[in-house]
Order: structure tokens, then C-alpha cells, then sequence
């Protein structure tokens, strides 16, 4: 149960606390917010609605806290990091459950987020040791005309206070894989959860709260996003903001002031099956690649463009293998479980009702049972339909069949979305000048598009982001440049 044995200093009654100052704590607010269980439709958890006075002190606390902090030995800080991601790899079925309960991810799928997430902090303690203990030495005499009577040293610094936002899909790993980057490389941060998946990450905190960091080096402030979210964001406090999620961030990228930012928004991944295509490889990745976690992944495949020639085989094969997909409960480990809430449901109800007034061509009727929506492969999608260039963030999967290659690289360069994309192709050549073409962030060749492994680079173009994620791309963002120039009096080579 959420909340109880080593968890259970994070619940107040039927409330879970906030945490700030190295402590669990009930807000002055006396509000709280509730988290509605997708499956059950009724409020599974409460958290505490913080105020701005609790936004403003936990930031307070984090400057002080990270003067200190970064003093801290690098092999210390690492050495606090592998203890977090110890406890929380320990907790991975207790975090589980919560998952299942706030965002209706698969049990399975609940742990993997958890183990993964473990793993992700811990290459964050080594990769970080690696980067920030290394420097620059530079001569003034490399530039023209200077002699050598300068030395710079140039290393790399903290910036101060980093402001976490992750996304519901993901409120462990997505947290995690902002929070660890900013921890090693001497920040403090202030972490803002998403509401549905905030017991979650609480949860992970309360991992990180026993692992024995400073206190006021990391705090869990929650609330609704569009309540507080500008508090925090506009905040003259916070020195970097790292969010995950929707255009959401568009808007705050807009009113965040001089700071670093890191923004991955969502995606349009487009599948280009080309006619030498391995048919079944690429059928099987549409399963996994476009279906797991009912499509709330923003690298999920969200539009699949396949010559014409091979489309029914294809087709043909996709539709089989979704016979085989188990829709139902997170509980029972379903592949398709529902989506995170009925305003989520309506909006995808809304794509499908446009294709099929259209004249898209259903290969599944549609069933909806209030979030759960039952998988669909919508075929002969044309561009005048909107499920061919929005984000459904569901189980739906529009086909668009083209003549020509250049069809299919047009649609995945023409969307305002550019997070990640694929080609199918046996002649890896093809498959290179395809993806060299194809103006995303990331192009997976003969596999469905994924973030993971979780070093990789991971970023979107256009309105899919800024700057790059990925534990060393991370690691560098939450840094800035220090120099320290030694300088001599006469040339460094005037004597001898
Ligand atoms: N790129 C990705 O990986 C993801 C993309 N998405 C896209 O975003 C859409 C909506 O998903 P959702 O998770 O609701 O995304 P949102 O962008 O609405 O929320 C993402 C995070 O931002 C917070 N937030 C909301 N408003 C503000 C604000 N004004 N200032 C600061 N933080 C704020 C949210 O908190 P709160 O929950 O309290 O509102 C949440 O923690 C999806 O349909 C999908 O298209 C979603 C998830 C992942
Ligand atoms: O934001 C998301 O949805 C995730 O970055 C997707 O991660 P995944 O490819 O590992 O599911």
C-alpha cells in the first residue's frame, strides 16, 4: 500500500505530504488535490495543494543548500546517488503499485520504470564523476598574437537551483533523469511532479530523503501545474528549468527568464516502411513501438507511411498480431490499459470521429469503455485528416499509404512535431539516406523509435523540444563554464 512501512512519513491521513528542508510536511494551504484513478475513475490518492510562501521557502533552502553541496567532494556526492538508486531499486514494487493506481501502467511496466530508473542514477554517479572532474588548461599563444604569459583554466560549475518537471508517463523516470544529472554535477533541485503520478515520485523522493542528501537539496513541491507551475517557472530563484511533457512547455519556455532550458515535448513519430521492408520485423515493431502503454509515450510511432505496393501485407500482418493484444486492467498486466483521464479519452475520441467522417478506413470498430479505449489501426488516412498530423497519446494508429519514398519523408518533415522516427529497410544504405533526410531528433533504423537506453542523446526539433537529454547531454546542461586565467608577468618560456 501507498504510503505505509518505509513509506509511511509521507502520509498525512489520507494526504501525502510535501517535502522541502529534509522533511516530509503538511501544507499551510489546508487544500489538497486529487488524483483520480484512470481504471476506477475515482480519487486514489490526495497530495498537498503547497503555496507560494512553501514554493518560495523550499527554494530559499535550496540555495543554501547547494552552497554546501557543492563544495561536497565529487566521489561523495556519487557515492549519495548510488545509495538512492539502491533504495529505490529495493522499493521498485511499492513504487509499482502506485504506478498502476495514478496512471494505469501496466504492472510490468511499473517495475521496469523503477528498476530503470535505479539504473539511470547510478550511470548519472559515474558519468558525472568522469565529466565534472575534468577541466580545460589553454595558452594564450594558441590565438594570434599572444604570447604565452596567460594560463586559463576552465572547468565546469553548477548553476544553482534546477527546477524538475516530468511528465504523468513517466513521473519516476522522466524526475530521475533530471534530477540525478542535477544532483552530481552540484545543483539543488526543486522538484515540481506531475499530479497524476505525483505519489509516485513522492515515493521516489522519500528513496532519495533515506539515501541521506543535505537538507533542502532536494524538494518535492506539489500542486497543480497551472496553479503554481508559474510560481515556479517564473520563479528569479530558479536557475535552470528541465521539463518533460506537453505544449505546456512551449508557453513556459516563453516566460522563463535568462536561464538554461530543457524542454522535451511531444512527438510525431513517423514509421516509413519501404517496399524491401522485412515485413514482419516491421509489423512487430508497430505492436511494441506504437501500443505499449496505450501510445502514452511521446516516442510511441504515431503515423505509419508505407509504400503502397507492400501496405496490405503489411496491414494484413499488423491487424493479426493486435488480435493478440490484451486490453483491460494495469493490475492484470494488459498490454492496453487506460489512458490517463477521460479528457484524454475524448480528445483521441475526437481524432477518430474526424478520420472516420472522412472516409478513413477502420480495420477495428471503435470501443470505448469510459478511459479504456480498445486498439485501433485506422488505414488510408489522407492528409485533410487531423489524426494525420496530431499527437493522439493513445492507442490509435493512423496508415497513410505512399507512392514514394519522398511521400513518406515529406509527412514526418512537414509536422510540427520532430521528437524521433524509423525506416524499415533491408538495404541499410536506403535506410541511412532516408533517415539523413528525415529532420528529427532521433531516427531508429529497422526498430521502433524509443528514448531508452537512457545514455543515448535524446532530443526534439521544432515543437518538439530544446536542447538534448540523455545522462551526458544532461550533465553538460546543468553546468556552466568557470575560467581562471593565471597571469605571468613575462612570457611562461623566458627563462633557459
Ligand atoms: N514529451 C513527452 O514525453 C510527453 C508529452 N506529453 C504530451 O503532453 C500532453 C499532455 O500530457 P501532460 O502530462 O498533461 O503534459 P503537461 O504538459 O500538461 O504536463 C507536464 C508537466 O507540466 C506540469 N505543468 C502543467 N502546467 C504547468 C505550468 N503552467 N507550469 C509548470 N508546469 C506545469 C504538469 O503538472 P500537472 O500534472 O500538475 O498539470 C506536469 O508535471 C500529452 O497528451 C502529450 O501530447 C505528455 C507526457 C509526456
Ligand atoms: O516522454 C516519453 O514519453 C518518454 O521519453 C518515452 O520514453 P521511452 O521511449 O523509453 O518509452
Amino acid at each position: 500500500m501507498a504510503g505505509q512501512g518505509f513509506f509511511q512519513d509521507i502520509l498525512d491521513g489520507d494526504v501525502f505530504k510535501y517535502y522541502a528542508d529534509g522533511e516530509w510536511k503538511v501544507s499551510a494551504s489546508k487544500k489538497s488535490v486529487g488524483i483520480t484513478n484512470p481504471s476506477t475513475l475515482k480519487t486514489q490518492y490526495k497530495v498537498q495543494a503547497c503555496t507560494q510562501e512553501e514554493v518560495n521557502k523550499a527554494i530559499e533552502s535550496a540555495h543554501a543548500a547547494q552552497k554546501i553541496w557543492a563544495k561536497t567532494p565529487l566521489w561523495k556526492r556519487a557515492e549519495a546517488l548510488h545509495r538512492f538508486a539502491g533504495i529505490l531499486k529495493d522499493q521498485k514494487n511499492a513504487i509499482a503499485e502506485s504506478l498502476v493506481k495514478e496512471i494505469a501502467k501496466p504492472q510490468k511496466d511499473s517495475v521496469t520504470e523503477v528498476v530503470r530508473s535505479g539504473d539511470l542514477i547510478s550511470y548519472a554517479a559515474e558519468e558525472g564523476i568522469r565529466i565534472m572532474a575534468e577541466g580545460k588548461f589553454l595558452l594564450s599563444d594558441s590565438f594570434p598574437g599572444n604570447g604565452r604569459n596567460k594560463y586559463c583554466l576552465a572547468s565546469k560549475i553548477p548553476l544553482g537551483v534546477v527546477l524538475c518537471i516530468p511528465p504523468f508517463n513517466y513521473p519516476v523516470n522522466l524526475a530521475v533523469s533530471k534530477i540525478a544529472p542535477a544532483l552530481i554535477t552540484g545543483n539543488a533541485v526543486i522538484l515540481k511532479p506531475p499530479t497524476q503520478g505525483a505519489v509516485s515520485a513522492l515515493h521516489m523522493v522519500h528513496c532519495a530523503h533515506m539515501a541521506g542528501f543535505p537538507k533542502g537539496l532536494l524538494a518535492a513541491i506539489t500542486g497543480k501545474g497551472s496553479e503554481i507551475g508559474d510560481l515556479m517557472t517564473m520563479h528569479p530563484g530558479i536557475d535552470c528549468i528541465s521539463f518533460t511533457g506537453g505544449d505546456t512547455g512551449i508557453s513556459i519556455s516563453k516566460k522563463a527568464g535568462m536561464i538554461p532550458l530543457q524542454m522535451e515535448l511531444g512527438g510525431k513519430d513517423c514509421c516509413i516502411v519501404l517496399e524491401d521492408a522485412d515485413l514482419e520485423l516491421a509489423a512487430n515493431n508497430v505492436i511494441k513501438g506504437g501500443y505499449s502503454y496505450s501510445g502514452q509515450r511521446c516516442t510511441a510511432i504515431k503515423v505509419i507511411c508505407v509504400m503502397e505496393s507492400v501496405a496490405e501485407e503489411l496491414v494484413k500482418k499488423i491487424v493479426e498480431k493486435m488480435t493478440k493484444l490484451k486490453v483491460g486492467m494495469p493490475e492484470d498486466n494488459c498490454d492496453i490499459t487506460p489512458v490517463v483521464s477521460e479528457s484524454s479519452a475524448n480528445f483521441i475520441q475526437g481524432l477518430v470521429e474526424d478520420a472516420k467522417t472522412k472516409g478513413a478506413k477502420f480495420h477495428q470498430e471503435w470501443k470505448r469503455e469510459n478511459n479504456l479505449i480498445y486498439p485501433l489501426l485506422i488505414d488510408n488516412v489522407t492528409p485533410d485528416m487531423r489524426i494525420a498530423w496530431e499527437e493522439p497519446f493513445g492507442p490509435v494508429i493512423p496508415v497513410i499509404r505512399i507512392k514514394t519514398v519522398e511521400e513518406g519523408i515529406h509527412f514526418c518533415n512537414a509536422n510540427n512535431f520532430a521528437l524521433q522516427g524509423c525506416v524499415f529497410s533491408k538495404d541499410i544504405n536506403k535506410a541511412i539516406l532516408v533517415s539523413n533526410a528525415m529532420e528529427t531528433g532521433t531516427i531508429q533504423i529497422n526498430s521502433a523509435p524509443a528514448r531508452g537506453p537512457d545514455h543515448f542523446p535524446f532530443q526534439g526539433l521544432r515543437d518538439s523540444g530544446i536542447g538534448t537529454q540523455g545522462v551526458t547531454n544532461s550533465i553538460h546542461m546543468m553546468t556552466k563554464v568557470k575560467s581562471t586565467v593565471i597571469n605571468l608577468p613575462v612570457e611562461s618560456y623566458s627563462m633557459g
